[in-house]
């Protein structure tokens, strides 16, 4: 079973969360520099959109009053959209040939798609009577004048953007980025294209971490590979400390002979938590360094990339102000394998999900599990989720899992 010193995933996020910062610091941003940050106050529409009552098809515009089908009606006008029909009027008894967008001119209560009529160059006639309003986008129908159109908080996407340039906004103000250091510790790990002598191996964690937090919009610092020596590391953290809002290390946080990070932790700032009752990821130390937030990383690189995604995207979130985060799409599959494991730590089984021709989702855990076995990230489109005091799973049970793009 899990041991006492163990958190949850759901408390070491409480506790994350509890001490992250409130982003204090805002700047304007333009428009189309703006995907990803997160806007530092509400945004409120200049204006209408549309700006004024629009068809919704090419095709005529008609006044109800006194209306019959298959009455042969004069076209006395032609409204292109962009045009001004401030001046404009529709008579009694007559259409307006109208395109998608055009305003609507005063005395015209419909717009008749000009599939459903016969039509002359000055005459329609219509196959049936529209309904008051129909095909006619009012006033203000996405968008009114003063309504919040983008709540404090929100991490921009392109949809976000659109509606921004939709109001006609070319900028707006967002919280200036969080900087972040990343650091590998270990003296087998080379850079990649370095050359390896025995017992060596690539630093495969940085470059996963930071791609993992790109979305976020952080400005990410490599600070590179730190020796096992805690002086060193020391000396490395101490500096990062002064300019970083949060250092991220991977390796040396278990209790290897040459694992420095907690001892150094301890030493120079304070131990939040150690250890997570999570599979991978288990070592995972978190704390405080100066004015910085400190994570460190396990090692093994799934254990690095799933510990990023579970516990280190979230507590950015929390210090870039982010509100009402989009949860991770979770859903029931049906298991095609037993699955028997050493219960004590939630874990995140890497998994290949499946639609069923009969449209149910069937999920197989992929062979390796271990750890240091990256292909099982890139092999798999999902994550079994398991919880930490289950020990047996049988074929055909429906099991939690999270869909993932790799
Ligand atoms: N006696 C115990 N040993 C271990 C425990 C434990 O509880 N008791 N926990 C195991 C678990 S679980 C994990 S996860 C690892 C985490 O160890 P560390 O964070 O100290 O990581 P290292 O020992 O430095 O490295 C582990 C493994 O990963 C390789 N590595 C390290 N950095 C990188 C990198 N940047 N890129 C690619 N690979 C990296 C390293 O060479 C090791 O093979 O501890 C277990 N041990
Ligand atoms: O937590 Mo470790 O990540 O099981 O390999």
């Amino acid at each position: 079973m899990a041991s006492p010193a163990w958190l949850s995933l759901e408390d070491a996020l409480a506790r994350m969360r509890s001490v992250a910062p409130f982003p204090t610091r805002t700047m304007m941003c333009n428009t189309e520099a703006a995907l990803g940050h997160v806007v530092s106050e509400n945004i409120i529409a200049p204006c209408d959109v549309p700006p004024l009552p629009v068809s919704a098809m090419d095709g005529f515009a008609v006044g109800l009053d006194g209306l019959c089908s298959e009455m042969s009606l004069p076209v006395t006008q032609t409204i292109m959209a962009g045009q001004d029909v401030s001046s404009l009027r529709l008579n009694k008894g007559e259409a307006a040939r109208i395109m998608t967008g055009a305003g609507i001119p005063a005395g015209a209560d419909a717009v008749v798609m000009q599939e459903n009529t016969t039509y002359s160059d000055d005459a329609v006639t219509l196959n049936q009577i529209p309904a008051r309003g129909e095909n006619v986008r009012p006033q203000g129908n996405d968008i009114c004048r003063d309504d919040v159109i983008i709540s404090k908080g929100t991490r921009l996407q392109p949809s976000h953007l659109m509606l921004l340039a939709s109001v006609g906004l070319t900028a707006c103000q967002v919280y200036s980025p969080l900087t972040v250091a990343l650091l590998a510790t270990g003296d087998e790990i080379k850079a990649p294209g370095e050359t390896l002598n025995p017992g060596q191996i690539f630093n495969a964690n940085s470059i996963g971490v930071a791609g993992l937090l790109s979305p976020l919009n952080v400005q990410v610092t490599d600070l590179g590979i730190c020796r096992d020596d805690a002086d060193a590391l020391q000396t490395c953290l101490e500096d990062a400390a002064t300019k970083f809002d949060l250092i991220i290390s991977s390796g040396g946080v278990s209790v290897g002979d040459a694992d420095y990070v907690k001892p150094v932790l301890d030493n120079l700032g304070q131990v939040n938590f150690w250890k997570v009752a999570i599979k991978p990821g288990k070592p995972f130390a978190f704390g405080t360094l100066g004015k910085s937030l400190f994570c460190g990383l396990p090692g093994n690189p799934v254990s690095a990339y799933v510990t990023t995604q579970q516990l280190v995207v979230p507590l950015i979130e929390a210090m870039q102000g982010v509100e009402s985060v989009p949860s991770a799409m979770r859903g029931l599959a049906t298991l095609t394998t037993d699955i028997r494991r050493q219960p004590g730590r939630q874990e995140f089984m890497r998994a290949s999900l499946d639609v069923h021709p009969d449209g149910s989702w069937q999920v197989s855990p992929l062979a390796k599990q271990s750890s240091g076995v990256m292909t099982s990230v890139t092999k798999a489109n999902a994550y079994i989720v398991v919880n930490a005091q289950t020990r047996y799973l049988k074929a055909g049970e429906r099991v939690q899992v999270i869909p993932f793009t790799r």
